[in-house]
């Protein structure tokens, strides 16, 4: 089966998380999502996930800490999410690719309607938030 890696980042700022809305007319159209993209040859994780928050976003960030990789089947392919939880750097967001974005309490995260792929990611992140608060 066919596995595309795919990292992500959990956005932190001022006690809010932002989530990204996919297009219509990307994949998953409309589904929310943490920010990245498929890793490149030869390119570490973190520079993926660099490269992607720049060009989707226009976004600078510092790394903070991981959570665990979701696997899931789409069905013709399998994708392995790579969680990293970063802190915003202070910077103009300008939407390249995505429909919206917001930026959510962790309660207002629930009631989005969350790829498939994040919704692991989502509850290791909000089990880890009611244990240490943001
Ligand atoms: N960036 C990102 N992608 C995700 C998440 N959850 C999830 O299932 N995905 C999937 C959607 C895509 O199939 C793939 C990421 O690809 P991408 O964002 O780099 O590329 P893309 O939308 O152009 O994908 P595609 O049109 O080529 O299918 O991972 C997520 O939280 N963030």
């Amino acid at each position: 089966m066919n596995t595309i890696r795919v990292t992500c980042a959990i956005i932190l700022r001022e006690g809010k998380i932002l989530a990204a809305q996919r297009s219509e007319t990307m994949s998953l159209p409309l589904k929310w999502e943490f920010p990245g993209g498929k890793i490149n040859k030869g390119e570490s994780e973190v520079e993926c996930l660099r490269r992607e928050l720049l060009e989707e976003l226009n976004l600078s960030m510092l790394i903070k800490g991981r959570l665990s990789n979701s696997l899931f089947n789409y069905g013709d392919f399998t994708v392995e999410l790579i969680p990293f939880i970063v802190d915003y750097v202070e910077s103009e967001i300008i939407l390249h690719e995505h429909r919206q974005i917001g930026w959510f309490t962790s309660f207002e995260l629930k009631d989005l309607d969350w790829a498939p792929a994040d919704v692991p990611i989502l509850q290791e992140f909000l089990d880890r938030t009611i244990k240490m608060p943001l």
